[in-house]
């Protein structure tokens, strides 16, 4: 059965952001039938009444892909800001083609900081959201990274997730990551246990372990996920960190399984 809210009204709209490490192999290779999975699902759920805003991560590491034998550039901007500009059509004509598969439509929504400050920039936001919405068209949204000002980017895709839950007054977050959720230890620990719920006050910072990333590998953490969920979760949208690669992760945390860590208000 559909997880209702805690108000008892249905979940109509939910923004599922996919990290990076979730689409691509060991080799920083794009994984197709990942992306197919996902797709899959909310396309599941589109013909079950809820509408998904899809954030994803990708278009660096897709660029890099492409640009195998590397680039004239070291500077580290500019080279974002190639791979990128290179790697977020690639990554759009998958998702495209996935959709078209499903008999669905997708759409590119790329943003930068900016598009959020209060006034006439977030409304023109709200504006195209919920115009794709209306037309059952799912929006893809990513950080514009070929354009955004290195000063001014949003911490990561996690951030820009939960600014769009926002926006679109979503019911659900579901941040995908490469781990089953957040430990109360190191992942790889076999004595690490996954956290299943916790509240936005429980301090649960200490768990955390810093991790190495490399160019293009994505720019978010543990860290700022867990902080991201819980300022989302006081907003009152229940925000969830889970694993992407596992089979059906989304339907089943929409359908009230237990899986991944839940942080609620
Ligand atoms: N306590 C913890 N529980 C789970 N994962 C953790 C923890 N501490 C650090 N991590 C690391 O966080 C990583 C996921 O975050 P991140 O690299 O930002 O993913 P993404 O690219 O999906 O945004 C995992 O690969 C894991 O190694
Ligand atoms: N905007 C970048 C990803 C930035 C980011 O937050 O990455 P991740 O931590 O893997 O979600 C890209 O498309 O490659």
């Amino acid at each position: 059965m559909l997880e209702r809210l805690a108000t008892g009204k249905p979940i109509q709209r939910i923004v599922i952001k996919v990290g990076t490490h979730v689409i691509t192999n060991k080799d920083n290779r794009i994984v197709g039938t990942i992306l197919s999975k996902l797709v899959e699902q909310i396309a599941y759920l589109y013909e079950h009444g809820i509408l998904s805003v899809l954030v994803s991560s990708g278009s660096v590491i897709a660029g890099k892909e492409v640009m195998s034998r590397g680039l004239k550039t070291t500077d580290k901007i500019t080279r974002r800001q190639v791979f990128s500009a290179i790697g977020q059509p690639r990554m759009m004509r998958h998702y495209y083609n996935l959709f078209q598969d499903h008999g669905m439509r997708c759409a590119q929504v790329l943003a930068t900081k900016r598009d959020f400050d209060l006034g006439r920039h977030r409304d023109n936001m709200v504006n195209c959201y919920e115009g794709l919405l209306a037309e059952g068209v799912i929006p893809i949204a990513n950080e514009d990274d070929a354009v955004s000002l290195s000063m001014s980017t949003f911490t990561d895709n996690d951030e820009l997730a939960s600014l769009v839950a926002e926006l679109i007054k979503a019911d659900m977050l579901i941040l995908l990551t490469d781990t089953d959720g957040l430990y109360n230890g190191h992942p790889d620990d076999l004595e690490s246990q996954l956290i299943p719920h916790l509240r936005v006050n429980d301090p649960v910072e200490q768990y955390i372990h810093k991790t190495n990333k490399g160019e293009a590998e994505g720019r978010g953490g543990m860290e700022s996920k867990l902080r991201v969920a819980k300022q989302t979760a006081k907003l009152n949208i229940p925000t969830f960190i889970a694993n992407g690669k596992q089979d059906h992760v989304i339907t089943d945390i929409v359908y009230g399984k237990h899986v991944g860590t839940k942080v609620t208000l």
